[in-house]
């Protein structure tokens, strides 16, 4: 049996306000092998991204984590010392590239020190460039000369230039042209079929659809079904996922209707029950994930897990 490059379980991540606590990320336990491509899905606010900030150890001071998460079975992302992980072993694409470029580098600086400090030769860096289709020619330009798409394919190529063997992307195709999200896709894609592994972030089913072996859907902190994505395309097990499918514009192209709860008010039960047509008082208690969906109505029949 291959040692999965990631593993978590039971991740929990709550952030403290002055007088609630937001529940971010709960019980979220999920397997990825190396050579895998996952999507995580869902809408806004979700927890996506603090989710890959948690993997990452990047968390604010008012956040508390509990549960597991571990690197190619050897490696504790929450407890241990992660800081020879960050970047070299597991890199993030962040969801915010204007923010996360230093603004008195040029891209060429940048990368040039990403490289060397990973003992990579500072020549690699045009070919890094042009390989995430970022011309050589503008890496001599300071971050406030990028456009937003460039400034996003910096970022891929600063997440890209240590070789991770896990790369996180989140929303790694915001402000890009069609033809370059397909770049980006095909080269996230790429990554995996040679045994790296990437988590993709993003609200984007059709390049889910694209690219991932498999999809996991969160819905308000939890992960609420995961399936290979050609079976959760094909059949989604959620009404919730059903509801995201029926929103892609080659389909009915109509909204989940209603909107999700507050994190910081989040009920016993489905969180999804409010908006769902099939809630009945079943759903007034939290369904297990134990087939494929976390759902006491799913719209196909679950193979339970032994
Ligand atoms: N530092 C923080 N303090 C308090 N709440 C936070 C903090 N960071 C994030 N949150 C909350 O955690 C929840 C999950 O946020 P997250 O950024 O993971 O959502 P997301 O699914 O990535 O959404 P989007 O797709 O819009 O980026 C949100 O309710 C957000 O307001």
């Amino acid at each position: 049996m291959t040692t999965p490059r990631l593993s978590t379980d039971g991740l929990t991540v709550r952030f403290r306000l002055r007088g609630a606590v937001v529940h971010a990320v709960t019980d979220l336990s999920l397997t990825v092998q190396p050579g895998e491509l996952l999507a995580v899905v869902g809408e806004s606010g979700c927890g996506k991204s603090v989710l890959a900030h948690t993997l990452l150890g990047l968390l604010p001071r008012n956040a508390t984590v509990s549960g597991r998460a571990v690197l190619d079975g050897n490696t504790e992302l929450l407890t241990g010392r992660v800081s020879g992980v960050r970047g070299r072993r597991v890199g993030l694409v962040p969801q915010s590239p204007a923010t996360a470029l230093n603004p008195v580098r040029t891209g060429r600086r940048l990368l040039e020190e990403t490289l060397r400090a990973h003992g990579r030769p500072r020549s690699d860096a045009d070919g890094i460039a042009a390989a995430v289709g970022f011309d050589p020619a503008d890496l001599d330009r300071y971050p406030h000369e990028l456009s937003g798409g460039m400034a996003q394919r910096l970022c891929t190529a600063l997440a890209l230039a240590p070789d991770p063997s896990l790369l996180i992307a989140d929303e790694p195709t915001t402000g890009l042209d069609r033809p370059l999200v397909d770049h980006t896709l095909d080269l996230l894609r790429r990554r995996c079929d040679t045994g790296n592994t990437v988590i993709l972030i993003t609200h984007d089913l059709t390049a889910a659809q694209r690219v991932a072996d498999r999809v996991a859907v969160m819905y308000a902190s939890r992960i609420v079904e995961e399936q290979p994505a050609d079976a959760l395309f094909a059949a989604p097990a959620h009404p919730y996922t059903a509801g995201l499918l029926d929103a892609l514009p080659d389909r009915a192209f109509r909204a989940v209707p209603g909107h999700p709860p507050m994190l910081t008010a989040l009920p016993a039960g489905c969180a999804f029950a409010p908006r769902c047509t099939r809630a009945t008082d079943a759903c007034a208690t939290m369904p297990d994930l134990s087939g494929t969906a976390r759902c006491h109505h799913p719209l196909v029949e679950q193979e339970v897990a032994a």
